[in-house]
Protein backbone atom coordinates (compact mmCIF):
# COMPACT_ATOMS: atom_id res chain seq x y z
CA UNK A 1 0.00 0.00 0.00
CA UNK A 2 1.41 3.57 -1.37
CA UNK A 3 0.81 6.64 0.32
CA UNK A 4 1.17 9.75 -1.48
CA UNK A 5 1.16 13.05 -0.08
CA UNK A 6 -0.86 15.67 -2.42
CA UNK A 7 -1.28 19.24 -2.11
CA UNK A 8 -4.40 20.89 -2.92
CA UNK A 9 -3.51 24.37 -4.39
CA UNK A 10 -6.48 26.47 -4.64
CA UNK A 11 -10.07 26.57 -3.94
CA UNK A 12 -12.39 28.66 -5.70
CA UNK A 13 -14.83 31.10 -4.22
CA UNK A 14 -17.79 28.71 -4.71
CA UNK A 15 -17.31 26.53 -2.12
CA UNK A 16 -20.15 24.10 -3.62
CA UNK A 17 -18.53 23.97 -7.02
CA UNK A 18 -15.28 23.03 -5.35
CA UNK A 19 -16.19 20.24 -3.48
CA UNK A 20 -18.00 18.77 -6.58
CA UNK A 21 -14.57 19.13 -8.29
CA UNK A 22 -12.50 17.73 -5.68
CA UNK A 23 -15.02 14.50 -5.28
CA UNK A 24 -14.82 13.83 -8.90
CA UNK A 25 -10.82 14.44 -9.09
CA UNK A 26 -10.60 12.22 -6.59
CA UNK A 27 -13.13 9.71 -8.33
CA UNK A 28 -11.36 10.47 -11.48
CA UNK A 29 -7.87 9.68 -10.50
CA UNK A 30 -8.62 6.52 -8.98
CA UNK A 31 -7.80 7.05 -5.24
CA UNK A 32 -8.68 4.28 -2.54
CA UNK A 33 -8.36 6.40 0.49
CA UNK A 34 -7.56 9.28 2.00
CA UNK A 35 -6.40 10.93 5.18
CA UNK A 36 -6.23 15.07 5.39
CA UNK A 37 -3.17 16.84 7.33
CA UNK A 38 -4.14 20.23 8.55
CA UNK A 39 -2.00 22.35 6.96
CA UNK A 40 -1.06 25.02 9.29
CA UNK A 41 -0.50 22.77 12.69
CA UNK A 42 1.07 19.55 10.10
CA UNK A 43 -1.87 17.80 12.95
CA UNK A 44 -3.42 14.41 11.03
CA UNK A 45 -7.35 15.48 11.16
CA UNK A 46 -10.04 12.87 12.46
CA UNK A 47 -10.59 11.64 8.98
CA UNK A 48 -9.02 8.94 7.14
CA UNK A 49 -11.59 7.24 5.04
CA UNK A 50 -12.10 4.99 2.21
CA UNK A 51 -13.27 6.01 -1.10
CA UNK A 52 -15.41 3.35 -1.66
CA UNK A 53 -17.90 5.48 0.51
CA UNK A 54 -18.22 8.67 -1.78
CA UNK A 55 -20.60 10.24 1.36
CA UNK A 56 -17.10 10.19 3.57
CA UNK A 57 -15.03 11.28 0.66
CA UNK A 58 -17.89 14.57 0.58
CA UNK A 59 -17.66 15.53 4.33
CA UNK A 60 -14.08 15.69 4.11
CA UNK A 61 -14.04 17.60 1.24
CA UNK A 62 -16.82 20.04 3.04
CA UNK A 63 -14.33 19.93 6.22
CA UNK A 64 -11.47 21.37 4.25
CA UNK A 65 -13.63 23.72 1.93
CA UNK A 66 -15.57 25.31 4.35
CA UNK A 67 -12.79 25.71 6.65
CA UNK A 68 -11.14 27.12 3.69
CA UNK A 69 -7.87 25.64 4.50
CA UNK A 70 -6.48 26.04 1.27
CA UNK A 71 -2.77 24.45 0.35
CA UNK A 72 -4.57 21.77 2.67
CA UNK A 73 -2.57 18.50 2.17
CA UNK A 74 -3.98 15.07 1.44
CA UNK A 75 -2.34 11.74 1.97
CA UNK A 76 -3.70 9.19 -0.33
CA UNK A 77 -3.42 5.79 -1.55
CA UNK A 78 -3.57 5.11 -5.11
CA UNK A 79 -4.59 1.78 -6.75
CA UNK A 80 -1.96 2.99 -9.05
CA UNK A 81 0.53 5.77 -9.13
CA UNK A 82 0.07 5.80 -12.58
CA UNK A 83 -3.76 6.77 -12.90
CA UNK A 84 -3.12 9.57 -10.65
CA UNK A 85 -0.27 11.33 -12.94
CA UNK A 86 -2.09 11.17 -16.22
CA UNK A 87 -5.77 12.66 -14.20
CA UNK A 88 -7.01 15.70 -16.11
CA UNK A 89 -8.47 17.82 -13.35
CA UNK A 90 -8.52 21.61 -12.80
CA UNK A 91 -6.97 21.32 -9.70
CA UNK A 92 -3.38 22.12 -10.03
CA UNK A 93 -1.11 19.33 -7.73
CA UNK A 94 1.99 17.54 -7.39
CA UNK A 95 3.35 14.75 -5.31
CA UNK A 96 5.73 16.33 -2.88
CA UNK A 97 6.48 13.48 -0.72
CA UNK A 98 5.63 10.15 -0.11
CA UNK A 99 5.63 7.94 2.99
CA UNK A 100 4.41 3.96 2.88
CA UNK A 101 3.91 1.60 4.63
CA UNK A 102 6.09 -0.55 2.76
CA UNK A 103 9.63 0.04 3.39
CA UNK A 104 11.32 0.23 -0.25
CA UNK A 105 8.89 2.66 -1.48
CA UNK A 106 11.47 5.40 0.64
CA UNK A 107 13.45 4.71 -2.92
CA UNK A 108 10.26 3.28 -4.89
CA UNK A 109 9.02 6.66 -5.28
CA UNK A 110 11.99 8.35 -6.71
CA UNK A 111 11.69 6.69 -9.56
CA UNK A 112 8.59 9.61 -10.76
CA UNK A 113 10.78 12.32 -10.97
CA UNK A 114 13.69 12.62 -13.23
CA UNK A 115 15.98 14.85 -14.60
CA UNK A 116 14.25 16.49 -17.37
CA UNK A 117 15.27 18.85 -20.28
CA UNK A 118 12.13 21.76 -20.40
CA UNK A 119 13.65 23.48 -23.24
CA UNK A 120 16.82 22.75 -25.26
CA UNK A 121 18.65 24.24 -22.80
CA UNK A 122 17.36 24.31 -19.06
CA UNK A 123 17.32 20.87 -17.09
CA UNK A 124 15.86 20.24 -13.85
CA UNK A 125 17.35 17.84 -12.07
CA UNK A 126 16.54 16.66 -8.30
CA UNK A 127 19.69 15.77 -6.15
CA UNK A 128 19.85 12.02 -6.35
CA UNK A 129 20.10 12.00 -10.47
CA UNK A 130 23.44 12.44 -11.81
CA UNK A 131 23.62 14.75 -14.82
CA UNK A 132 26.11 16.02 -17.06
CA UNK A 133 25.73 19.19 -18.86
CA UNK A 134 26.53 19.31 -22.48
CA UNK A 135 27.70 23.11 -23.82
CA UNK A 136 25.83 26.30 -22.90
CA UNK A 137 23.29 23.98 -20.80
CA UNK A 138 21.76 25.65 -17.42
CA UNK A 139 20.73 22.62 -15.22
CA UNK A 140 18.67 23.75 -11.93
CA UNK A 141 18.60 21.16 -9.13
CA UNK A 142 15.19 21.26 -7.34
CA UNK A 143 14.03 18.45 -4.69
CA UNK A 144 10.38 18.52 -3.88
CA UNK A 145 10.07 19.87 -1.17
CA UNK A 146 6.43 21.22 0.58
CA UNK A 147 6.28 23.53 -2.26
CA UNK A 148 4.62 23.19 -5.67
CA UNK A 149 7.33 23.30 -8.46
CA UNK A 150 9.28 20.52 -9.74
CA UNK A 151 8.84 21.66 -13.43
CA UNK A 152 6.81 18.53 -13.80
CA UNK A 153 3.65 20.15 -14.48
CA UNK A 154 2.67 21.34 -17.77
CA UNK A 155 1.78 25.14 -16.39
CA UNK A 156 5.80 25.43 -14.84
CA UNK A 157 7.16 24.20 -17.80
CA UNK A 158 5.16 26.78 -20.30
CA UNK A 159 6.31 29.19 -17.52
CA UNK A 160 9.76 28.19 -18.27
CA UNK A 161 10.02 28.60 -22.19
CA UNK A 162 8.77 31.88 -21.77
CA UNK A 163 10.75 32.91 -19.64
CA UNK A 164 13.69 31.38 -21.52
CA UNK A 165 12.28 33.67 -24.36
CA UNK A 166 11.66 37.13 -22.13
CA UNK A 167 13.86 37.38 -19.30
CA UNK A 168 17.22 37.11 -19.89
CA UNK A 169 19.10 39.85 -18.35
CA UNK A 170 16.50 41.84 -17.09
CA UNK A 171 16.84 43.85 -14.19
CA UNK A 172 14.75 42.51 -11.96
CA UNK A 173 11.64 39.77 -12.21
CA UNK A 174 8.88 39.56 -9.73
CA UNK A 175 7.11 35.96 -9.74
CA UNK A 176 3.81 35.89 -7.71
CA UNK A 177 3.16 32.44 -6.28
CA UNK A 178 6.72 31.43 -6.10
CA UNK A 179 6.42 28.13 -4.73
CA UNK A 180 9.41 25.86 -4.69
CA UNK A 181 11.65 29.38 -6.48
CA UNK A 182 11.75 27.20 -9.29
CA UNK A 183 11.00 30.00 -11.98
CA UNK A 184 13.25 32.67 -9.47
CA UNK A 185 16.03 30.15 -9.94
CA UNK A 186 15.67 29.98 -13.92
CA UNK A 187 15.31 33.69 -13.85
CA UNK A 188 18.60 34.07 -12.16
CA UNK A 189 20.60 31.46 -14.43
CA UNK A 190 19.51 33.55 -17.26
CA UNK A 191 20.99 36.47 -16.26
CA UNK A 192 18.05 38.30 -14.17
CA UNK A 193 19.68 40.52 -11.71
CA UNK A 194 17.43 40.74 -8.68
CA UNK A 195 14.51 37.89 -8.61
CA UNK A 196 12.00 38.53 -5.94
CA UNK A 197 9.41 36.11 -4.94
CA UNK A 198 6.42 36.06 -3.12
CA UNK A 199 3.77 33.10 -2.15
CA UNK A 200 0.71 33.17 0.51
CA UNK A 201 2.30 29.82 1.73
CA UNK A 202 4.89 30.53 4.51
CA UNK A 203 6.64 27.55 4.52
CA UNK A 204 7.76 28.35 1.17
CA UNK A 205 10.24 30.51 2.05
CA UNK A 206 12.82 27.98 3.59
CA UNK A 207 12.09 25.84 0.08
CA UNK A 208 12.94 28.74 -1.76
CA UNK A 209 16.55 29.04 0.15
CA UNK A 210 17.58 26.03 0.05
CA UNK A 211 16.88 25.41 -3.29
CA UNK A 212 18.52 28.80 -3.59
CA UNK A 213 21.57 27.58 -1.67
CA UNK A 214 21.39 23.74 -3.55
CA UNK A 215 22.27 25.93 -6.95
CA UNK A 216 24.96 28.20 -5.40
CA UNK A 217 22.68 31.63 -5.39
CA UNK A 218 23.69 33.29 -3.05
CA UNK A 219 22.41 37.19 -3.23
CA UNK A 220 19.97 39.15 -5.07
CA UNK A 221 17.10 37.36 -4.46
CA UNK A 222 14.32 38.41 -2.33
CA UNK A 223 10.89 36.13 -0.83
CA UNK A 224 7.76 37.68 0.67
CA UNK A 225 5.42 36.22 2.14
CA UNK A 226 1.80 37.65 1.52
CA UNK A 227 -1.21 37.51 -0.89
CA UNK A 228 -0.62 38.61 -4.50
CA UNK A 229 0.61 42.01 -4.66
CA UNK A 230 -0.56 43.57 -0.98
CA UNK A 231 3.41 43.62 -0.14
CA UNK A 232 4.62 44.96 -2.94
CA UNK A 233 5.94 48.62 -3.13
CA UNK A 234 7.97 48.68 -6.15
CA UNK A 235 7.19 48.26 -10.11
CA UNK A 236 8.52 45.59 -12.26
CA UNK A 237 9.26 45.11 -16.32
CA UNK A 238 8.45 41.53 -16.05
CA UNK A 239 6.35 39.43 -13.77
CA UNK A 240 5.55 35.74 -13.72
CA UNK A 241 2.55 34.45 -12.15
CA UNK A 242 1.43 31.17 -12.30
CA UNK A 243 -1.44 30.33 -10.19
CA UNK A 244 -5.16 29.07 -10.75
CA UNK A 245 -7.43 31.46 -13.55
CA UNK A 246 -9.64 32.76 -10.30
CA UNK A 247 -6.48 34.11 -8.51
CA UNK A 248 -5.04 35.72 -11.51
CA UNK A 249 -8.39 37.77 -12.11
CA UNK A 250 -7.74 38.73 -8.41
CA UNK A 251 -4.21 39.62 -9.57
CA UNK A 252 -5.62 41.34 -12.41
CA UNK A 253 -7.47 43.93 -10.43
CA UNK A 254 -4.06 44.93 -8.54
CA UNK A 255 -1.49 44.10 -10.74
CA UNK A 256 -1.09 47.73 -12.60
CA UNK A 257 0.46 49.09 -9.44
CA UNK A 258 3.69 46.86 -9.82
CA UNK A 259 4.12 47.31 -13.67
CA UNK A 260 6.61 49.72 -15.08
CA UNK A 261 5.07 50.97 -18.41
CA UNK A 262 5.87 48.54 -21.31
CA UNK A 263 6.22 45.65 -19.12
CA UNK A 264 5.74 42.05 -20.10
CA UNK A 265 3.75 39.79 -17.69
CA UNK A 266 3.83 35.96 -17.98
CA UNK A 267 0.66 34.15 -16.86
CA UNK A 268 0.21 30.40 -16.70
CA UNK A 269 -2.59 28.28 -15.37
CA UNK A 270 -5.02 28.77 -16.82
CA UNK A 271 -7.38 25.83 -19.07
CA UNK A 272 -8.14 26.53 -22.78
CA UNK A 273 -11.99 26.65 -21.54
CA UNK A 274 -11.47 29.70 -19.73
CA UNK A 275 -8.53 31.59 -21.82
CA UNK A 276 -11.19 33.90 -23.93
CA UNK A 277 -12.83 35.29 -20.72
CA UNK A 278 -9.34 35.83 -19.03
CA UNK A 279 -7.59 37.85 -22.31
CA UNK A 280 -11.03 40.00 -22.37
CA UNK A 281 -10.46 40.51 -18.68
CA UNK A 282 -7.11 41.36 -19.06
CA UNK A 283 -7.56 43.84 -21.80
CA UNK A 284 -9.57 45.96 -19.33
CA UNK A 285 -6.34 46.31 -17.09
CA UNK A 286 -4.00 47.36 -20.06
CA UNK A 287 -2.91 44.03 -20.95
CA UNK A 288 -2.87 43.08 -24.61
CA UNK A 289 -1.67 39.72 -25.38
CA UNK A 290 1.78 38.96 -27.48
CA UNK A 291 2.24 35.71 -27.18
CA UNK A 292 0.41 32.16 -26.42
CA UNK A 293 1.82 28.45 -25.86
CA UNK A 294 -0.77 25.49 -24.43
CA UNK A 295 -0.14 21.91 -23.09
CA UNK A 296 -2.61 19.76 -21.92
CA UNK A 297 -5.58 22.02 -22.21
CA UNK A 298 -2.96 24.15 -19.94
CA UNK A 299 -2.81 27.76 -21.68
CA UNK A 300 -0.02 30.71 -20.59
CA UNK A 301 0.25 34.07 -21.92
CA UNK A 302 2.02 36.58 -22.49
CA UNK A 303 1.07 40.10 -22.10
CA UNK A 304 2.11 43.71 -22.81
CA UNK A 305 1.23 46.75 -20.13
CA UNK A 306 0.12 49.12 -22.81
CA UNK A 307 -0.46 52.17 -20.50
C1 LIG B 1 0.99 26.45 -9.06
S1 LIG B 1 2.07 26.96 -7.79
C2 LIG B 1 3.37 27.70 -8.73
C3 LIG B 1 4.74 27.44 -8.17
C4 LIG B 1 5.90 27.82 -9.10
N1 LIG B 1 5.91 29.26 -9.34
C5 LIG B 1 5.79 27.08 -10.41
O1 LIG B 1 5.53 27.74 -11.43
O2 LIG B 1 5.96 25.86 -10.42
C6 LIG B 1 1.16 28.35 -7.18
C7 LIG B 1 1.76 28.97 -5.94
O3 LIG B 1 0.99 30.14 -5.66
C8 LIG B 1 0.81 30.27 -4.27
N2 LIG B 1 -0.40 31.08 -4.06
C9 LIG B 1 -1.70 30.68 -4.15
N3 LIG B 1 -2.52 31.73 -3.90
C10 LIG B 1 -1.71 32.80 -3.66
C11 LIG B 1 -1.96 34.17 -3.32
N4 LIG B 1 -3.21 34.63 -3.19
N5 LIG B 1 -0.90 35.00 -3.14
C12 LIG B 1 0.37 34.52 -3.27
N6 LIG B 1 0.67 33.23 -3.57
C13 LIG B 1 -0.36 32.39 -3.76
C14 LIG B 1 0.71 28.83 -3.78
O4 LIG B 1 1.02 28.75 -2.40
C15 LIG B 1 1.70 28.12 -4.69
O5 LIG B 1 2.98 28.04 -4.10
Amino acid sequence: MKWIKVKVDYFSDDLEETKIKLVNMFDEIGIKQIEVIDYFSENELDYNVNFSSKNDVWSIIGYIVDNRFANTKLNIIFNNLKEFQNADTEFMYEIYTAKCNDEDWQDEWKKYFHTINITDNIVIKPSWDKYEPSGNEIVIEIDPGLAFGTGTHETTSLCVEFLEKYAENREKVLDIGCGSGILMLIGKKLGVKKVVGIDIDEKVRDVVLENFSKNDINNDFEVIIGNLVDDVNEKYDLVVSNILVDVLEKLLEDIEKILEKGATVIFSGILNEKEEAFVKKAGNYNLRQIDRKEKNNWVSFVFKYEN
